[in-house]
């Protein structure tokens, strides 16, 4: 996905996307941060005077206390700014964190279904909590502390240059190769932490799916095989961790015990200035103290190398995500649907490569009930969720009052299609809370109304805590009966003018059934209703049944003229009534 996006934007310029507005709070950490290191690097300019004063035997007792008392009150001040500066981008950044949660929840409200469906669910959590609080270390702290203790360094050596140039050179003999030791690092190292990126994706998908299917592996004794793959994920991630640590730990070791190893190239070279009397024993001193104030603050600034690296991979997920191409819907529509008819041009349909829509024509009349009918497999599902915007048509067109769905914005779609589909979604939030996200805003007795004409108020009122019943993960809580009764009235509470029902009612038993087709028949009166049943029974009343086999229309009518006329009708009518004969179904 993207792949040209992400060429296009490195991980700086989406790292100052997701920063955006908050610019001056980082601006601030950065500037009192660069105080605190000015702070920091006074008491070595105080502990020269010393040395000069102790060498030239001009040390006074009071004095030396003075300029002692000035290094204690630099310390706290560069303490008391570090806390400020820290706490400032860590205000900053936590806030840019939720935010970007917001964005990604967003985005995936606003992606093709198919995109979203792309990526496990595991995939998502991972991104969204994982990957977008490492993005913390970046922006709280390799933005503040890396900048400024980068800055210290190079403005102490500016300082060693002033003081003796020759030693300011004698500083290069060690510090270039500690450095080279950090930069080794970044060899190999993206493709490295990717692999275990990866690795630790497919863990959470493994542990995702264990949990996910653990009713199946309970049910199937197949908790051995689950269990082998998730130990092979666990272990293919260790492997990978240890790849990636194997790669970039010399490189970090050797970085750190080389770079405070610097006066093992400017000890030599000042002793023997010093020998030649070229270099006088308080520059000497000065210079071996200065060169700790450019080591520390380098030693602190490379710390941050590991998550320097790691930066590309972490945004790279995030801005993947986000830069995802939405569904082609316009801000504004140019034209609103004249009425409530849908209409199918030659629509084909693929899921990847494989087309499973091969050019559907179809007029749904408004205020009609019509029915989408077919073997298992042969599209219903697919037309509905298109009609329903989950998805766009890859060829052809679906028009909606005249107009094509494409060029309406999605609230407008979402705003006259209510969709019920097979899944029957619940939040972990209570009924009366699941049933109102149907109309945002929908009063307690508006709720209660609906629920009322869905015919399951009384169903409601017998659960522990009623309307304030809360459903659990999943709607977990309750049958899958209840979950699709509760979808319905949440789908007839939103009161818009099409209805489309995909296996609403296929948990439903038969005595349930009858009530919820009788409430349908009359809450849907007037409006567009679209439902794919595989009990014929249920829709024999139908103004139009539409038959599908194999991605094509087969046949359109009634149910006497499909009986007629349509022998895949009629086997299917055949074979529902053999087992309604049976008793098995109603
Ligand atoms: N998300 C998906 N990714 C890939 N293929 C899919 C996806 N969803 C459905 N398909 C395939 O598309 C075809 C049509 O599926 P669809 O769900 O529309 O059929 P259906 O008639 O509604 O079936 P059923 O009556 O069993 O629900 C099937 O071959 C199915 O395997």
């Amino acid at each position: 996905m993207n792949q040209n996006t992400k060429q296009k934007r490195s991980a700086a310029s989406w790292l100052a996307e997701l920063a955006k507005g908050r610019y001056g709070e980082y601006a601030l950490s950065v500037l009192t941060a660069l105080l605190g290191v000015a702070c920091s690097l006074i008491p070595y300019f105080i502990i020269i005077r010393l040395i000069t004063a102790l060498v030239n035997g001009t040390a006074e007792l009071p004095r030396c206390l003075t300029l002692c008392a000035w290094m204690a009150g630099c310390w706290v001040l560069r303490y008391v700014l570090h806390s400020v500066s820290t706490s400032l981008s860590h205000h900053a950044t936590f806030h840019v964190l939720a935010n970007t949660r917001v964005r990604l929840l967003d985005k995936l409200a606003t992606l093709p279904l198919g995109t979203v469906l792309d990526r496990s669910s595991g995939s998502y959590k991972n991104i969204i909590v994982e990957r977008v609080d490492s993005i913390e270390t970046t922006l709280a702290h390799l933005l503040p502390e890396m900048t400024t203790n980068i800055v210290g360094a190079l403005a102490v050596l500016v300082l060693l240059f002033i003081e003796d140039w020759r030693m300011g050179l004698s500083m290069f003999i060690v510090l270039p190769l500690g450095i080279l030791c950090f930069m080794s690092m970044f060899s190999g190292y993206n493709e490295k932490f990717q692999r275990t990126v990866t690795a630790t994706k497919t863990l959470n998908d493994t542990a995702v799916e264990y949990i996910s299917g653990i009713e199946v592996i309970k049910a199937f004794g197949q908790s051995r095989t689950s269990y082998a793959k998730f130990v092979s994920a666990a272990k293919e991630g260790a492997d990978c961790f240890i790849d990636w640590m194997r790669g970039s730990l010399f490189g970090q070791v050797a970085g750190m015990a080389i770079l405070p190893s610097t006066l093992l190239g400017i000890l030599p070279v000042g002793c023997l200035l010093y020998m030649h009397g070229t270099l006088s024993a308080e520059t000497f001193l000065a210079v071996i103290v200065l060169s700790f104030g450019v080591m520390q603050p380098l030693i602190t600034a490379f710390s941050y190398t590991d998550d320097i690296a790691q930066v590309t991979t972490i945004v790279g997920e995030v801005a993947e995500v986000l830069s995802g191409k939405d569904m082609q819907r316009p801000e504004r529509a140019e034209k609103l649907p004249a009425d409530n008819a849908v209409e199918l041009k030659d629509v084909r349909f693929a899921y990847h490569d494989k087309e499973v829509l091969h050019g559907i024509d179809l007029h749904i009349a408004p205020g009609t009930v019509n029915a989408l009918v077919g073997p298992s497999g042969s599209g219903k599902s697919t037309i509905a969720r298109l009609i329903a915007s989950l998805w766009d048509v890859k060829d052809g067109e679906i028009d909606l009052g005249g107009v094509d769905i494409r060029t309406l914005p999605l609230a407008e779609c979402t705003k006259h299609i209510a969709y019920v589909s097979q899944d029957n979604y619940l939040f972990d939030l209570s009924v009366m809370d699941n049933i109102r996200m149907g109309r945002k805003g929908a009063t307690d007795a508006e709720v209660i109304d609906a629920a009322k004409k869905c015919g399951c108020h009384e169903f409601i009122m017998g659960l522990e805590n009623g309307y304030q019943t809360v459903c659990g993960a999943s709607g977990g809580h309750l049958s899958g009966g209840e979950r699709q009764r509760i979808s319905i009235a949440r789908a007839m509470l939103k009161d818009a003018p099409i209805v489309i029902l995909d296996e609403a009612t296929s948990y439903t038993d038969p005595e349930n059934e009858a009530v919820i087709q009788s409430a349908l028949g009359r809450l849907v009166r007037g409006k567009t209703l679209l439902v794919i049943a595989h009990r014929l029974s249920t829709i024999a009343d139908a103004d139009q049944i539409i038959v599908v086999n194999q991605g094509k229309i087969e046949a359109t009518g009634t149910q006497a003229e499909l009986l007629a006329s349509c022998p895949l009708y009629q086997t299917m009518w055949e074979a529902h009534i053999s087992v309604k004969d049976d008793g098995e179904v109603a």
